[in-house]
């Protein structure tokens, strides 16, 4: 059973050399979270007390403007940053298709960096072992499966990493936006993977700027303002909240559905 349970969580990031006020100055003008100052370290609060509670089932838009603390709550939901206070109790598998490509070596073979990947991803080594070849074929790699990786075209390691990373089924699903590899074929091939994967996860948190992405897939939503929840409840109204126009579609229920 999947769910997430954040309690006025926190993160700041201190940045020790913000001497003159001219710096702090900038980052006041700059960043979407919010500047605190206390002497010589500037700190910017990318989330302040944000309080979530998410259980099977639950399909989560999160919506912001650029610096609004998206990404810094998607970290903190993958494990990837502790809260600085407050607390974050997430209860089942993650996966982040936030950095598809982390922990793959150019210098490794595919079949390596699957096992690699494969590893850092949950799966034990003889899983990993045993799927390559199901991975490679997805990845349409063909013969360079035992070249170094640094011999492949861009197009080549985005595909492997996107069918290794998308290899497991996760109880919690974290994407930023939705993930578009490959040329119009392996493009249609990925995205139905996806929401094969969408449709299988227990939690599903997708940040975007899309609304169709987010009508298709969310049920509820919440506007990020500053490090903060400005609002959250149904996805349509979280999409006007933001200022963005509700498309005209229809709502594909199948992947929306849930485990
Ligand atoms: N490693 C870091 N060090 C210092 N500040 C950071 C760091 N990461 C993020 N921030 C700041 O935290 C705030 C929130 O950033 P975050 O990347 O979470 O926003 P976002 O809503 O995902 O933005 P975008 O839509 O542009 O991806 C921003 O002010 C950003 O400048």
């Amino acid at each position: 059973m999947a769910s997430i349970i954040l309690e006025n969580a926190c993160v700041e990031f201190p940045i020790y050399n913000a001497r003159g006020r001219s710096i702090r100055r900038n980052l006041m003008a700059r960043v979407g979270g919010s500047v605190a100052a206390d002497g010589d370290v500037v700190s910017v609060n990318a989330l302040k007390n944000v309080n979530l509670r998410l259980t099977n089932g639950d399909r989560l838009g999160l919506l912001g403007h650029n610096g609004a603390g998206k990404s810094t709550l998607l970290r903190v939901l993958s494990g990837a940053y502790e809260p600085s206070s407050g607390s974050a109790e997430i209860q089942g598998a993650v996966s982040s298709l936030l950095d598809i490509t982390m922990g793959m070596d150019p210098e490794m073979s595919g079949a390596e960096n699957i096992v690699l990947r494969g590893a850092i991803i949950g799966m034990t080594i003889p899983e990993a072992r045993e799927r390559i070849p199901e991975i490679a074929e997805f990845a349409e790699i063909g013969d360079f499966l035992d070249l170094p990786m640094r011999t492949y075209s861009s197009g080549m390691n985005m595909r492997l990493a996107f069918a290794i990373s998308t290899a497991i089924r996760p109880d919690i699903l974290l994407m930023d936006e939705l993930i578009s590899v490959g040329d119009a074929a392996f493009a249609s091939k990925a995205r139905q993977r996806v929401q094969e994967l969408i449709a299988s996860a227990g939690i599903l948190v997708l940040a975007s700027h899309d609304p169709k992405s987010l009508l298709e897939y969310c049920t509820r939503g919440i506007v990020m303002e500053h490090g903060q929840i400005a609002f959250d409840g149904p996805i349509e109204e979280a999409i006007v909240r933001h200022g963005m126009e509700i498309p005209e579609m229809k709502k594909e229920t199948s992947a929306v559905s849930g485990a």
